[in-house]
């Protein structure tokens, strides 16, 4: 008999089987809108199987056991196998397939390519003129060079304006000099920095005949091509041991005088002639492309690390059986516990919406790429860096949030490396700082939010963009049960009221007398509040849209279940703003809890369906809890016994310390 859900093989945990039977939907067609293509969701599938036939290309072992040198290494090592084996496993062309590739092999503990793929490239992409194409894009895209993106320092990262790094032009010898001119000026976190990258991208502040024109990249020989020893001039080294990303070198870098040529601005958008004259970017902040690139990337690389850490606590309460309900003679999954369902479904809904909503600001991101190089269009960029800024604070707070409850929803074993959930929240709320701290970036989105507010105040709502068009519309009570337009509504609503309150708010201010920046900040918990619910009104706008557009009807109806789930949890979270002005009455609420409490048992069915969606392999996934074959006490056992400690039966440690320290204690 042909099964809906794909992973059913002889020999799996029976409770696991189980629950794959009772699929009401076919998982393959499920990934094609996951990964957003028939082909992709298809040739990952065929990647895997074939990467899992190549020995040397699997940890030699798990990596929890791992110090943070054996972790550098095996994360290099494996590196230079996969380089052997790339032409042949996918299409180097292809970026999907290269992404699932590095996930599948490198994991996500960082390796020495993971920001010249991510940023070193794309950085030149974006920012590089057709000469500079030419003489550094090929070779850094066969990779005969290894950059990173050095912009942060140790005194300053959010606050870009005050980046100490200087590049002065000196028209004489038509070079810009590198200088580190204090401690805090040192670069400081960035990924690849401290021993693998030969070269940067270094943001640096141009000076110009002692005039600055603030922060703008720079292409920098790090190290000598044949030695890789560093430069003269260039210090360089690893930062040591984070919460997560051991396996990569964030590193630190200083300057003393170090030159470089004129040719070295990454000159696409502004550049500076021979003369020292300065020509403008058509964009003050066109210098930001790599960084806006990774952020429009980052709902979807967080959604699926999300779908990770509910993969392995999904499949793991189907597994593990403890405690009763009606039959005092059977335990039961703790899946089947409300509580557990409450603690993980929603979760599961958040990563759909958050994988989709990604998919739309990728394709933003590279429309406005196409846009800029093509003919310097840059209207798109305000918007989409409203919207990214707010997007990844939200999607990496709640992704922190969703990892961390799947970990207590594994009890016990949950807080074992063993079933790799802390390491997927280290990597995971990385994102929350990077790429913008997440604060930071919220006020961003609020700038643009209270600037909407100020146009509809002053009559210009006609110049609103449609992603804010809502701050002008007239409130209109809602009957909740007419479906997800109903919801879209009130949150508009609570959104809506939010954004103006903290506007009138900050405007108050001012009107006695506190400057914008006092009064900003007397707003800015407010401000991030507004900011929070615009971005969640548009994931759930942008997850109704996506489900709509779904064709085959049963996932287009698995779907659904999880939309209904996120529209009701999401309105019930928010309620307080909506009762604070008895817009929404206590009988609604009541409603909208019901509608979720049965939206948990729709679901319950299609719950390891729904995650085996993900098509993560064990492989990729590197959790004793999470096997797709559901075998989970043996593995946690061997796992256990393969621990260094238990190499022997008495450690040195205790002959030498314990041992001593218990026969005095006999005397
Ligand atoms: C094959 C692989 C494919 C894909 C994989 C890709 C991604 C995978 C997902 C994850 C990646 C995984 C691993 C990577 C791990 C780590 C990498 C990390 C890298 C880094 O962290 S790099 C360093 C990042 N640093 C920051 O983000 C700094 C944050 N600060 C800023 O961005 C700015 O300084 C800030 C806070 C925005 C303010 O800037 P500034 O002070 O200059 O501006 P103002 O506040 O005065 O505002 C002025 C004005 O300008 C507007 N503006 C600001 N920035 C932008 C922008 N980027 N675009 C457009 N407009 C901008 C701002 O809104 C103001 O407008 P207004 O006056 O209000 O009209
Ligand atoms: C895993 C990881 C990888 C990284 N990779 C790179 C990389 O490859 N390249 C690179 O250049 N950098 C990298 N970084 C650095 C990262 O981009 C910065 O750490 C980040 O932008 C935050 O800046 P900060 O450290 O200066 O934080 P700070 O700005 O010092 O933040 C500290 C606190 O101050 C608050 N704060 C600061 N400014 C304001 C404000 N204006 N209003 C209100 N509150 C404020 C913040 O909200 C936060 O609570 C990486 C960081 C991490 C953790």
């Amino acid at each position: 008999m042909a099964f809906l859900n794909k992973e059913i093989r002889d020999g799996d945990n029976q409770d696991l089987t189980e629950e794959r039977r009772t699929a009401t939907f076919d998982t393959d067609k499920m990934a094609e809108v996951i990964y957003g293509s028939e082909k992709l969701a298809r040739r990952r599938r065929e990647i895997s199987h074939a990467v899992s036939r190549i020995p040397e290309l699997a940890d030699s072992r798990p990596l929890p056991f791992l110090d943070r040198f054996e972790k550098v290494t095996e994360g290099t090592r494996k590196l230079s196998v996969l380089d052997r084996h790339l032409a042949e496993l996918i299409d180097v062309n292809d970026n999907g397939e290269a992404l699932h590739l590095y996930h599948e092999v490198m994991g996500m503990e960082g390796h020495p390519l993971a920001l010249h793929e991510v940023m070193f490239v794309p950085a030149l992409i974006g920012q590089a003129s057709d000469e500079q194409y030419e003489k550094w894009l090929g070779r850094a895209k066969r990779r005969e060079i290894i950059g990173c993106y050095a912009q942060t320092e140790l005194g300053h990262g959010s606050n870009l304006r005050k980046l100490e790094t200087t590049a002065t032009y000196t028209p004489s010898t038509q070079e810009f000099i590198l200088h580190t001119p204090t401690i805090t000026a040192l670069k400081w976190w960035p990924g690849a920095l401290g021993k693998s990258s030969n070269y940067a991208v270094v943001v640096a502040d141009l000076i110009i005949k002692d005039k600055s024109y603030g922060p703008h990249p720079f292409i920098v020989q790090l190290r000598d091509e044949k030695t890789h020893q560093p430069l003269p001039g260039i210090t360089v080294g690893d930062i040591g041991p984070k919460m997560a990303f051991n396996g990569g070198d964030n590193g630190y870098l200083g300057f003393d005088n170090f030159r470089i040529p004129r040719e070295n601005l990454l000159n696409r958008h502004s550049r500076v002639e021979a003369d020292g004259t300065y020509v403008r970017p058509p964009h003050a902040k066109i210098g930001h492309s790599a960084m806006i690139r990774v952020r429009s990337h980052m709902a979807t690389g967080q959604g699926w690390l999300l779908g990770h850490a509910l993969t392995i606590a999904i499949r793991y309460s189907a597994v593990r059986i403890q405690g009763f309900l009606e039959d005092k003679s059977h335990e039961v999954k703790v899946l089947d516990y409300q509580t557990q369902q409450h603690r993980l479904f929603p979760a599961i809904a958040r990563a759909y919406a958050f994988i989709f909503c990604g998919f739309e600001t990728i394709r933003l991101y590279d429309q406005l790429i196409l846009d800029m190089n093509s003919n310097g269009n840059t209207s798109g960029m305000a918007d989409l860096h409203a919207l990214t800024s707010g997007l990844k604070s939200v999607v990496t707070h709640f992704v922190g949030q969703g990892i961390e409850q799947a970990r207590m929803a594994c009890g016990g074993h949950g807080y074992s490396m063993a079933s790799y959930i802390s390491e997927i929240y280290g990597v995971a709320i990385g994102g929350c700082t990077y790429e913008g701290e997440n604060m930071v970036m919220l006020l961003q989105l609020a700038r643009y939010l209270v600037k909407s507010v100020e146009l509809v105040k002053s009559g210009k709502a006609n110049q609103l963009g449609p992603m804010v068009a809502y701050l002008a519309v007239a409130d209109h009570k809602v009957n909740l049960a007419t479906g997800p337009d109903s919801y879209v509504k009130m949150f508009q609503y609570i959104s809506k009221r939010q954004s103006w309150k903290a506007t009138e708010k900050f405007l108050k201010f001012m009107e006695n007398g506190d400057s914008r920046d006092v009064a900003w900040n007397k707003t800015a918990v407010e401000l991030t509040r507004a900011s929070r619910l615009h971005t969640r009104l548009y994931i759930m706008e942008t997850f109704i849209r996506r489900v709509e557009s779904v064709t085959d009807i049963p996932v287009k109806s698995a779907l659904t279940d999880l939309l209904n789930l996120h529209l009701n949890y999401e309105l019930l979270d928010v309620a307080s703003y909506a009762l604070e002005d008895g817009f929404m009455s206590s009988n609604q609420m009541d409603f909208i809890k019901n509608q979720l409490y049965s939206s948990l048992e729709k679901i319950r069915p299609n719950a390891v369906s729904l995650v085996d969606s993900f098509q993560f392999s064990d492989m990729q996934l590197r959790s004793v809890l999470g096997r797709r074959d559901g075998h989970v006490y043996q593995n946690l056992f061997d796992w256990a016994k393969s621990s260094p400690l238990n190499k022997t039966d008495v450690l040195p440690s205790v002959t030498q310390y314990l041992k001593p320290m218990m026969e005095k204690a006999k005397l």
